[in-house]
């Protein structure tokens, strides 16, 4: 999936990719026995769609004729049953290939969302999520379209085509070519129709997906777009997208609508070829009235499948494309994995140390980290400071590993992070920052997320030691009050107090805090902070702040600037030094003094 946005169209394929077959008919291996038994069901079906015909010009030659009334209903009575065992073999086919074909969406489906879950942060940077959106559902959506297509027509189609034409020219060389003579014509202009049909559907895809994408950044940032009263201006783009999508939508029908007149018009055409060259022949004797009618059932049995052909080609050019779209997702790979045969992080203490550490996001970009060296004893609480982009997050984005060092170490408890299981690393550190994230469901199951298992009585814990506690208990519902996606229907403020509690509860030994309390108001944040004294005893913590009042308390303020530290020390020894720090909590201190 390449990275653009809303305002630029994805690339589609033009052409098969075996590959892609292939790897898709893969799902279908777990499934042998019952796309054999759906097969035999089909092959039920076609025969006797195929000895319809035939049974129709045996009444006409040899029981009308012949007027043999009980041969005649006898030769019903077979033809009946044999079509309610073909109606019965069909239903029973469609259900196994239902069953068949959910199964392996279900599993591709899973299996890309298990994957995106992997993905690093750079992933889901450099791409919308409607985009992303439309790949787990609507392509995975369209293969089932193909799935079913090509299980259900294609190979009965094939046999049906084949078993037809042997017939066809069995019955009758002269009428069967008769037959073919549309042919060369018809499958020229299909193929011309399907060509074009195609590419415009395939546009109509890419704007369909430009329109999701807007659809998903518009409503995530619907808080902007009002407080900016901006809704006019995305609704013309709205309006825009929408416009085009309409336009590509009908372009592609107007093709499309093409193909169904010029097949019953070959169709139509090529039935009366036949009974103009059919009645000649029966004239000099060469056919049998019940030839004929024989004939024409097959002439209708021939051009079907054909039709169906030519709609499957077009349908697995377009379906592969989302195919290719969801393997494409799926082959890449996470930038950030476990190395081969890594170690399981044993409980730590807490210990880190960056060594001659250099962080570079894009390969080609800026260095944001330059040979950063420092060592934090366990239990120590470091705060982070410094201009915007100075690379304080980039820092604690290395601890955690999403991202990898390009040169250095980094060590916890002397263990090279990049030798140990990123899941024994990541579930030793809590991370909270500034944009809390809480998940829909009540405030109890959104502290529990820190510890599945947590009890009752451990969650309220968590919520006392960061006063999350007085609040809740204010609610309507208490603990069991409902909290919208994203935490809609609390404060900001209280929000962070919950994902305070949700990080607390995991019990992590290294806590990092990145703008966690920004939105917390002064009292709450002082009494989040005697909360937080205490739990963060025994912890490593690092804690990243402007409000550069809420970090005097921390056993080291490191100064980064242009992703090196310039300066270390306490409060007030770097105050004394009247050097960087210095000069940052006198400029915040004009600034609110002036702002007041
Ligand atoms: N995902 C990213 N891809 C590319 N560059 C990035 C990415 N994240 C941050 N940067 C760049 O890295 C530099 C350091 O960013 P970082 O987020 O570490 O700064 P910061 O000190 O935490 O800033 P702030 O106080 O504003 O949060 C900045 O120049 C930023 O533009």
């Amino acid at each position: 999936m390449s990275r653009n946005t809303f305002r630029e169209d994805e690339k589609l394929k033009e052409s098969i990719n075996f590959k892609v077959v292939l790897r898709l008919l893969s799902y279908l291996s777990p499934h042998k026995l019952a796309v054999i038994k759906t097969m035999t069901l089909m092959m039920v079906v076609v025969l006797v769609e195929v000895m319809n015909p035939f049974l129709l010009k045996l009444a006409i030659d040899f029981f009308i004729e012949r007027s043999n009334s009980i041969g005649l209903v006898y030769l019903g009575v077979a033809a009946v049953s044999a079509n309610i065992v073909a109606m019965v073999c069909s239903r029973y086919r469609v259900q196994i290939m239902a069953k068949v074909s959910n199964g392996v969406l279900k599993k591709i489906r899973q299996q890309l969302f298990n994957h995106i879950q992997r993905l690093s942060f750079s992933f889901f940077d450099n791409r919308p999520l409607g985009k992303i959106l439309s790949r787990i559902i609507g392509d995975v959506n369209s293969l089932k379209q193909l799935f079913n297509q090509s299980i259900n027509n294609l190979i009965p189609d094939i046999i049906m085509l084949i078993v037809v034409i042997i017939i066809m020219l069995a019955m009758n060389i002269k009428l069967a070519v008769m037959s073919f003579v549309l042919l060369p014509a018809l499958v020229i202009s299909m193929f011309v129709i399907q060509t074009i049909a195609r590419k415009r559907w395939q546009k109509y895809r890419q704007k369909r997906s430009n329109l999701n994408a807007f659809i998903h950044e518009d409503y995530s940032g619907i808080r902007v777009v009002q407080s900016f009263a901006r809704e006019r201006h995305t609704s013309k783009t709205f309006d825009d997208l929408s416009r085009t999508s309409v336009k590509s939508f009908l372009s592609a029908m107007k093709v499309s609508a093409c193909f169904w007149p010029l097949v019953e018009l070959s169709w139509g055409v090529g039935t009366i070829i036949i009974f103009w060259y059919g009645i000649n022949l029966i004239n000099v004797g060469e056919i049998t009235p019940g030839d004929l009618v024989a004939f024409s059932g097959y002439i209708g049995m021939f051009w079907r499948p054909i039709n169906n052909l030519s709609n499957f080609y077009n349908s697995l050019i377009t379906n592969l494309a989302g195919a290719e779209r969801i393997f494409e997702i799926m082959d890449i790979s996470p930038d950030i994995v476990d190395c081969q045969n890594p170690k399981v992080l044993p409980p730590i203490k807490g210990k880190v140390e960056f060594k001659d550490v250099t962080f570079k996001y894009d390969k080609d970009g800026e260095t944001v980290l330059k040979k950063v060296n420092f060592t934090v004893d366990t239990g120590e609480t470091i705060a982070l400071v410094g201009r915007t982009g100075a690379g304080k997050t980039t820092i604690v984005n290395l601890l955690t590993r999403f991202f990898d060092t390009s040169e250095g170490r980094v060590l916890v408890d002397g263990y090279d992070i990049k030798g140990v299981t990123i899941e024994s690393l990541r579930s030793q550190m809590g991370i909270m920052t500034q944009d809390t994230f809480l998940f829909s469901g009540s405030i109890k199951e959104n502290i529990r997320y820190g510890k599945l298992d947590a009890t009752d009585e451990e969650i309220i814990g968590a919520a006392k030691s960061v006063h999350a506690h007085d609040f809740i208990s204010k609610l309507k519902d208490g603990y069991d009050t409902d909290v919208h996606e994203r935490g809609a229907g609390l404060s900001m403020g209280q929000r962070q107090l919950v994902a305070l509690a949700r990080t607390l509860l995991a019990d992590p030994k290294i806590l990092i805090l990145d703008e966690a309390t920004s939105s917390i108001d002064t009292y709450t944040e002082k009494m989040v902070q005697e909360g937080l004294k205490k739990l963060l005893k025994g912890r490593t913590s690092f804690i990243i702040a402007h409000r550069l009042s809420t970090i005097r308390g921390a056993d080291r303020i490191m100064v980064i600037d242009d992703g090196q530290i310039i300066e270390t020390g306490k409060h007030n020894e770097l105050m004394e030094k009247r050097g960087n720090y210095f000069k940052l909590t006198m400029a915040q201190y004009k600034f609110l003094k002036d702002g007041a």
